[in-house]
């Protein structure tokens, strides 16, 4: 008889972590359009990093990766936009969580008539606010050299924490 395989204790694995430098926003975008191919439908991306280090620039690129309606934006007035795929693939979620206080119940009352669990959800500012949506999720903090303002260059650390990041290629990025 075989054995059942032993449930995924996430205390006995490290996270992936990936270590990225981007060098424009333009390859920042490009990162986005490249790590939507690793994104299948429950993902949970958390996006963080200061006002102006490129959220939005790398979900723009995660967006045309994913190959969803409609340009991504800053959702400046709306505190969630649902982009659907122009093809069979997961509708994107974008979340701008900045200004969601009471965090997940408020998400749910949002009525955003799209499943969750059958889409890509990618939210900036969402520390504390979304992590009890799942187990799962991919943390991308984006540094940005401090004192220049100009710089373009940004530092970026990707966590892919529980099972379904353990194998996902995300190593295959720095590549
Ligand atoms: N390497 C880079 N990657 C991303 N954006 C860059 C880079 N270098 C310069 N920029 C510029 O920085 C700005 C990033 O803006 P963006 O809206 O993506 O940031 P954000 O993190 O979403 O900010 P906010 O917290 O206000 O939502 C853009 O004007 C972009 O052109
Ligand atoms: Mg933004």
């Amino acid at each position: 008889m075989e054995r059942p395989a032993a449930p995924y204790d996430p205390a006995e694995h490290d996270p992936a972590e990936t270590r990225l430098t981007i060098t424009s926003p333009e390859q920042m975008r490009e990162l986005g359009r490249r790590l939507a191919k690793l994104l299948r439908a429950g993902d949970l991306v958390m996006l963080s990093g200061e006002l102006g280090a490129g959220k939005t620039t790398l979900t723009r690129g995660l967006g045309e990766g994913l190959g969803v309606r409609g340009a991504v934006t800053s959702p400046t007035f709306v505190i969630a936009r649902v982009h659907p795929s122009l093809g069979d693939g997961p509708p994107l979620v974008h979340v701008d969580a900045y200004r969601l206080g009471g965090g997940l119940d408020e998400m749910e009352d949002l009525d955003l008539d799209v499943s969750l669990p059958d889409s890509v959800i990618v939210v900036e500012w969402g520390e504390g606010k979304v992590e009890e949506l799942t187990e799962d999720r991919l943390q991308v903090v984006i540094h940005r050299a401090v004192g220049d303002t100009t710089d373009e260059v940004r530092h970026l650390t990707l966590t892919g924490l529980g099972e379904r990041w353990a194998d996902a290629g995300l190593e295959t990025l720095t590549a």
